[in-house]
């Protein structure tokens, strides 16, 4: 078993039956997901879940769990999801797959959420190893950019896979892909992003963490809030 496995298992020790739980996205949540089916099959679990993504989803749905939309939801009992960063703070830098708005959507409605990842994925920094990924209304994006500019960032539009355009996210925003001056901390970054014109999410996760899990060496650490 590797280290995105143990940990998504080790979330999944968190679930009990009668829970809506939250779907994350990428390669530890799809872990957790399929233990989640794992558990309904061989032992009885009885959960509702609800995606961050339509490719988890897919997978949710292909391995027999119930699913409901998002549009159905008001609140949700726990939610797991990856991360590209994570400080030692616990705040997260997430969106690499362009998918944050509806994690962000799930981490702030759950009454638990649960960031899991190898350790691999800890930083002193937001931004240390990735861009932030900043989602922009289409029309706003040069107007954003240039807000954004001002207060010293650089970067520009995120190209399709082609290399030929730029990337449309599903739910039709451009991505701003940005990086800022090292010595901003992520609570001032998250709130010039967040309250930038045009911008409409990013990918800081401030202050919406309750528990990282990181395995590291085939062990799992919890910490708590
Ligand atoms: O934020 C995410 C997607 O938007 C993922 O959680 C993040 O990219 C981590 O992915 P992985 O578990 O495959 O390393």
């Amino acid at each position: 078993m590797n280290d995105k496995q143990m940990v998504a298992l080790q979330a999944a020790k968190y679930v009990k039956s009668g829970m809506l739980v939250g779907l994350g996205t990428g390669s530890t949540a799809n872990y957790f997901i399929e233990e989640l089916a794992r558990l309904q099959r061989e032992e009885g679990l009885k959960v509702t879940t609800v995606a961050s993504s339509t490719i988890s989803a897919i997978t949710a749905q292909s391995l027999n769990l119930p699913i409901v939309a998002l549009e159905q939801i008001s609140s949700i009992d726990l939610y797991v999801d990856g991360a590209d960063e994570i400080t030692p703070d616990m705040t997260l830098l997430k969106g690499r797959g362009s998918d944050l708005v509806k994690e962000k959507l799930l981490a702030r409605a759950a009454s638990k959420f649960i960031a899991v990842a190898d350790e691999s994925k800890l930083v002193s920094h937001i931004g240390q190893n990735f861009v932030i990924p900043i989602e922009v209304i289409p029309f706003a994006w040069q107007l954003t950019k240039k807000s954004l500019e001002a207060a010293g960032a650089k970067g520009n539009l995120r190209p399709n896979a082609a290399k030929d355009g730029f990337w449309v996210t599903s739910h039709g925003s451009y991505v701003l892909d940005m990086t800022f001056d090292r010595s901003l901390d992520a609570k001032t970054l998250n709130d010039l992003i967040s309250n930038t014109p045009g911008v409409v999410e990013h990918g800081i996760f401030y202050g919406l963490t309750d528990a990282v899990f990181i395995a590291a060496n085939g062990l799992v650490s919890e910490r708590w809030i």
